[in-house]
Order: structure tokens, then C-alpha cells, then sequence
């Protein structure tokens, strides 16, 4: 029998499609062998083809989840996604800062791969100024540092010049995720607390099935983070975890499926120290 485990908390909306969101949040927790727990941000009627609908939860609604696990849980490291609108932001800001669940991972979830937005405009200078002081690590794919920082990002200087950015408006590890650039490796940018840098890369998979990637990848620095893994290990493990969920493909869905959470970490990542 174990003992106490490592718990977590995913604040985000459901994917009813079980690929991206909670749903694709608690299955990685539950393949790193951390217990999962969830609060509601929001809920989709989605799958593999694409959002077809969205409703957000009443806020208070939110404040009774956040209380209802605080106060019968030791949640150790925390993650959030989609956030759905400005108050809803707010919402999961002043409910962070009032519970404790350890360090936050903020993916600012903007836009599903379908294109449907996932996040109201007005939102995000709420998560520049309530949401990243409050944030351990930061996972901004290339578009949504673009629109957090206001800095268009094309070379390799302008990442680093965009995580330095958001960096100083309080997050304190940023990694600027590569999925969308084109190229042989996917490569994401890592910044840390300590100012160092360094890169992930593994060989870009040619699959239609990344469906909920950036979850699946942040979800599992969460996971790691509650197990009190060193930053630096906890992202090289997500990035093998990610790169294992989708070079072993399952077939789910008929548009754009899901990762395989229950693959292997894959062997296939090389780190690069500096720049
Ligand atoms: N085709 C691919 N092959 C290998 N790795 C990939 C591929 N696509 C994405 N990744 C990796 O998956 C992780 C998530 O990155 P991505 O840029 O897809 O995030 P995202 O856009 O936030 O995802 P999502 O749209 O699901 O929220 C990163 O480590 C990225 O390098
Ligand atoms: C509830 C929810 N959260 C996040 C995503 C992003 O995932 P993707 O960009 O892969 O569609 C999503 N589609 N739905």
C-alpha cells in the first residue's frame, strides 16, 4: 500500500473529446503517478474535429472548488489552461493567492489547433498583471508570447529577448514552446529562475495527432513538480513524455486526435546549454 502521494490540481476547461484540457491534464498526471485532482474553469463541446461549443462555470462555482479541495487536500504543484475571460482570470488569481497549491504552471491557453478561441481578448492583460506574478513557470507557445509581449518573434535573439520580457513582468521560468515553428526538431526555449538558458529539441514527428499537446506537456511539469523534481528535470521530462505521446500514435477521433498517454518517455531529446 503507498502512503501519502504527490497531488495536484488542474485549473482549466473540459474537452469533452478526453484529448486537450482537464481531461488530457489529469490523464498525464495519472500516467506520472501523481494523484490528480481538478477544478472547472470552463467546459467545451468538443472532439477531434474541433470546438463546437463553450460555456464558462459560474465564478463562484470556481471559488467553491478551489475551497472544497483546500480544504481536504495537500496539493503540491498546480497548473492552469484554459481560462475563458477576464473575470474568470481574476476568479482563479484571487483564489490562488487566498489557497495555497504550491508552484503554479500557467499555460495561456488562447486558441485550440481548430482555431476556435479559447480565451476572450480583454483577458490577457489580466493574466499579465494578476496571473504571472503568481506564476513558476510560464509555457507560452510562439503566438501566444507574440501576444503577451507585443514582440514579433522570428530569430532566435527575439526569443530570448521575449522571455527575458516575460520574465520581468513576474513569471519566473519561461519556456517559449516550438511546436509551431517548421524545421527537423521541434526545439522549445527555456529561461530559468537563475537566468540561464538552455533548449529542448527532439525530432519534429510528421502527425496530424498532437490534439492537446501543450496540456499534455505542461501537465507533466506539474507532475513532476509535486514529486519536489529539480526544475530542469521536471522539463526534460515533459518534453520526453510529449515526444513519446505522440511517436506512438493511437487512432482516436477522424480529425485531429489525441496524444497516447500511456506511451513511453521517449529517448530522443537532446539538450543544448546556452544559445
Ligand atoms: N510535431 C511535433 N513533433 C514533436 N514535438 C512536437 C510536435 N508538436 C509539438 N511538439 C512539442 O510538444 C510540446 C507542446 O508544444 P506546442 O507548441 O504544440 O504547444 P501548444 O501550441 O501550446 O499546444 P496546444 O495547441 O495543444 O495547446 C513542445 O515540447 C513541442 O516542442
Ligand atoms: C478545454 C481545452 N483546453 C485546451 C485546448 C488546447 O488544445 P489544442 O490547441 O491542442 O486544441 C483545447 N482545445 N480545449
Amino acid at each position: 500500500m503507498r502512503g501519502q502521494v504527490p497531488q495536484t490540481v488542474t485549473i482549466a476547461g473540459s474537452d469533452s473529446g478526453g484529448g486537450a484540457g482537464v481531461q488530457a491534464d489529469l490523464k498525464t498526471f495519472q500516467a506520472r503517478e501523481v494523484f490528480g485532482t481538478s477544478i472547472f474553469v470552463a467546459l467545451t463541446a468538443q472532439n477531434t474535429k474541433g470546438v463546437q461549443q463553450s460555456l464558462p462555470v459560474p465564478r463562484s462555482f470556481i471559488e467553491a472548488q478551489f475551497a472544497s479541495l483546500a480544504d481536504d487536500f495537500h496539493i503540491h504543484a498546480a497548473k492552469t489552461g484554459m481560462l475563458y475571460d477576464q473575470e474568470h482570470v481574476q476568479t482563479v488569481a484571487d483564489c490562488y493567492q487566498k489557497h495555497s497549491f504550491g508552484p503554479l504552471t500557467v499555460d495561456p491557453v488562447m486558441i485550440a489547433k481548430g482555431g476556435h478561441s479559447l480565451l476572450k481578448e480583454e483577458a490577457i492583460q489580466t493574466i499579465k498583471k494578476e496571473l504571472l506574478p503568481q506564476t513558476y513557470v510560464l509555457t507560452p507557445n510562439l503566438p501566444e508570447a507574440e501576444v503577451l509581449t507585443g514582440l514579433k518573434i522570428k530569430t532566435k535573439q527575439e526569443v530570448k529577448k521575449a522571455a527575458t520580457t516575460l520574465q520581468e513582468m513576474g513569471a519566473k521560468n519561461v519556456i517559449i514552446k516550438g511546436g509551431h515553428l517548421e524545421g527537423k526538431e521541434a526545439t522549445d526555449f527555456v529561461l530559468m529562475e537563475d537566468s540561464s538558458i538552455f533548449q529542448l529539441s527532439a525530432p519534429r514527428i510528421q502527425s496530424k495527432n498532437t490534439h492537446g499537446t501543450g496540456d499534455t506537456f505542461s501537465s507533466c511539469i506539474t507532475a513532476e513538480l509535486a514529486k519536489k523534481k529539480p526544475f530542469k528535470e521536471a522539463v526534460f521530462t515533459a518534453k520526453a513524455f510529449i515526444q513519446g505521446a505522440i511517436e506512438e500514435q493511437i487512432i482516436v477521433g477522424s480529425g485531429h486526435g489525441p496524444t497516447n498517454h500511456w506511451a513511453k518517455l521517449s529517448k530522443n531529446i537532446t539538450v543544448k546549454e546556452g544559445f
